[in-house]
């Protein structure tokens, strides 16, 4: 099991704990990825996660809840066979992980099929991930965004950067690698920064004009070639807002899938209160400005059910994301120094 400790506030680091079951499914994992033929022989009686054009199916339960699809490898064989796959096409799946009962899970891209045929085969609807983000748990959303990233990965992989020739991958799909050059890719992830600034009685939040209308997140960026945290977490706010940052807190990390897959490295930073105008870059935001905690716990309170029809006029992103979890760290913060304040 996943254990967590505080650090700011709130804010959960996730490290783990060799308690009952922990270290026996890392170890049968690594096992998995490691060794073709019990991948293979596992993905006999694994989980399946299905997306279609990098979107996955979500099913909704009885009491209208959704959910991520998962299917039984026998059982999916069956639906594929009946959209016109063949019957091997399921060996195209990618490790995932596996369940709290050392279940296996995959995920395949269906590719070419008739998509409602098989939405309906499968009781489901396939849902761009954006989009599933506003739908399904925390927990779902991570595994559903591991699915999509392994998958595009992949798909952008097909060929070695050296030599032009062909890669091929291992049955988990840990790796590639280029018979010609003997080069090995494995999946990555690019290291950016979140921030989210406070001059201690508003934090800073800003919008770029691709976001969803209505939607502010904490700042961000992507690292440099031989930067630290704490170098690229001070060049991105003075870069994109014009403000220099103190008192640099580590919070957490978060893999996002977007664009390419990002590793997200969240921290909590302060400005001077005497110095928080801001000077914004227009090439890379719309706007960025100072909230309240009213206007902040209004919005927490408030998440919009599809943000592409009537948004919020001010709202932050989806409780998955990892800008959500600085925005509620600090509002909690707030909300802690204001009753001591009160008591004193
Ligand atoms: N999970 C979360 O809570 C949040 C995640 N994000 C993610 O963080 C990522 C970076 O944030 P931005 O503020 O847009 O970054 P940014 O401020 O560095 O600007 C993006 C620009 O950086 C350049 N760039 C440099 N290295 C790059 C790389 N490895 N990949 C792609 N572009 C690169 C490109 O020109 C790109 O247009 C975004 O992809 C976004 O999805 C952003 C905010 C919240
Ligand atoms: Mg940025």
């Amino acid at each position: 099991m996943l254990q967590s400790f505080k650090l700011f506030n709130n804010c959960n680091l996730v490290f783990s704990r060799s308690c009952s079951g922990y270290v026996s499914r890392t170890r049968y994992l690594m096992r998995l990825k490691e060794d073709d033929e019990a991948c293979r022989e596992a993905l006999k009686f694994a989980n399946v996660l299905l997306y279609h054009k990098l979107a996955p199916l979500l099913q909704k339960t009885r009491s209208g809840v959704c959910k991520v699809a998962s299917f039984k490898t026998a059982d999916l064989k069956q639906i594929l066979e009946k959209v016109g796959k063949d019957k091997h096409f399921i060996n195209e799946s990618f490790l995932l992980g596996c369940t709290d009962k050392s279940e296996p899970q995959f995920s395949l891209e269906v590719g070419e099929v008739e998509r409602s045929a098989l939405e309906q085969e499968c009781r489901g609807t396939f849902v761009d991930l954006r989009k599933a983000f506003f739908m399904i748990t925390p927990s779902e959303s991570a595994l559903a965004a591991k699915g999509q990233a392994l998958l595009r990965w992949h798909q952008t992989n097909g060929f070695c950067s050296a030599t032009g020739q062909p890669t091929t991958r291992n049955q988990s799909g840990s790796f590639r690698v280029c018979q010609s050059s003997g080069i090995t890719y494995y999946p990555k992830m690019s290291p950016v920064v979140i921030v989210l600034v406070s001059d201690g009685s508003r934090c800073l939040l800003a919008r770029q004009a691709m976001f969803p209308p209505g939607m502010y997140s904490a700042l961000s960026g992507f690292c440099d070639m031989g930067e630290s945290v704490e170098e690229a977490l001070h060049r991105e706010v003075a870069e994109e807002v014009g403000l220099e940052v103190e008192n640099l807190q580590y919070s957490g990390s978060q893999h996002w899938p977007f664009p390419q897959s990002s590793f997200m490295l969240a921290c909590h930073a302060t400005v001077n209160p005497n110095k928080t105008q801001v000077n914004i870059d227009k090439a890379e935001l719309e706007d960025a400005r100072w909230f309240t905690l009213e206007e902040i716990t209004t919005a927490l309170q408030n998440p919009p059910r599809n943000p592409r029809e009537q948004p919020p006029v001010f709202w932050v992103p989806p409780s998955y994301a990892i800008a959500n979890q600085l925005i509620r760290e600090w509002a909690n913060q707030q909300q802690l120094l204001r009753s001591t304040h009160r008591l004193k």
